[in-house]
């Protein structure tokens, strides 16, 4: 068995700087993690990369031969890697060990995960060789200062769920830009009726009905949860970490000491 994060979330939420926090972190633990990129754009990298896309194809190349923008290039890259499961990345995962565990630092393109069925092809393959794998959503925290941003990234959320049909954890990256902490805490865990009530506060009157919808269907998924992220602590990446071991039942018998960080407490 082995287990698989797949880190996803839109454009610039923070997805492969949480990457190389993690991998530092599980380095300074004693924690073996490999990092996958799956981003054919990316140029740098602050992790050691176990697994490289770009070894498969590079967007630069598909852009100038194929005469493509940056972002039809992306999904010709993504639909090559669709094409090559079987092989180049069978080959690739063949290198680790039953119990090892693989972090996919995937690209920003929000149709990935809405209704491109690449995210979700890849994702059967990484269950058919036995990985027990967890999608972790990154939303960036400047993006939730209203009911309105914060009602779209759920939907955008939402459809990453229904499409992968996977474990999923949510995390508020980039805790460490929040100034004001009240911005924020009525968004980690909030109730459906605050929620409503502020959204038809914004909206015209003509929308009260597809707020209420709009509510519910967030409350009926439960997933109005967001666990939040502060890379300056360590504790909270610690914190992290364990919820998603938990989910993908890493370590099941390991004590995971998850004691000296509370979620709630964002601000010092
Ligand atoms: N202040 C702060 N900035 C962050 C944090 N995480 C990421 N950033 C910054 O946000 C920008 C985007 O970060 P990335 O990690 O590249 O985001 P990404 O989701 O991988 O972006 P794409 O792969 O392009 O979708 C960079 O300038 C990072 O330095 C954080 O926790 N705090
Ligand atoms: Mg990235």
């Amino acid at each position: 068995m082995g287990y698989a994060q797949l880190v996803i979330g839109p454009a610039g939420s923070g997805k492969s700087t949480y990457c190389s926090s993690l991998f530092r972190h599980c380095e300074a633990v004693g924690r073996s993690i490999h990092v996958v990129n799956l981003d054919p754009a990316a140029e740098q990298f602050d992790y050691p990369v176990a697994v490289d896309i770009r070894e498969l194809i590079c967007l630069d190349d598909v852009m100038e031969e194929l005469g493509l923008g940056p972002n039809g290039a992306l999904m010709y890259c993504m639909e090559e890697l669709e094409d090559n499961m079987d092989d180049w990345l069978t080959d690739e995962l063949d290198n680790y060990l039953d119990d090892d565990y693989l972090v996919f630092d995937c690209p920003g393109q929000i149709e990935l995960f809405s209704h491109v069925p690449v995210l979700r092809n890849f994702v059967e393959h990484l269950k058919s060789k036995n990985f027990n794998v967890c999608v972790v959503y990154l939303l960036d925290s400047q993006f939730i200062t209203d009911v309105t941003k914060f009602i779209s990234g759920c939907m955008a959320s939402l459809s990453a769920m229904i499409q992968l049909e996977l474990p999923h954890v949510n995390i508020l990256s980039k805790m460490d830009l929040v100034t004001n902490k009240r911005d924020i805490e009525d968004f980690l865990n909030p109730q459906g009726q605050v929620l409503l009530s502020e959204l038809n506060q914004r909206m015209a009157p003509q929308f009260l009905k597809l707020n209420k919808a709009l509510i519910d269907l967030v409350d009926q998924y439960s997933m109005v949860s967001f666990v939040p992220l502060d890379l300056r602590k360590e504790s909270s990446i610690r914190y992290i970490l364990s919820q998603i071991d938990n989910c993908i039942q890493y370590g099941e018998d390991a004590d995971v000491k998850v004691k000296d960080f509370d979620p709630e407490d964002i601000d010092d």
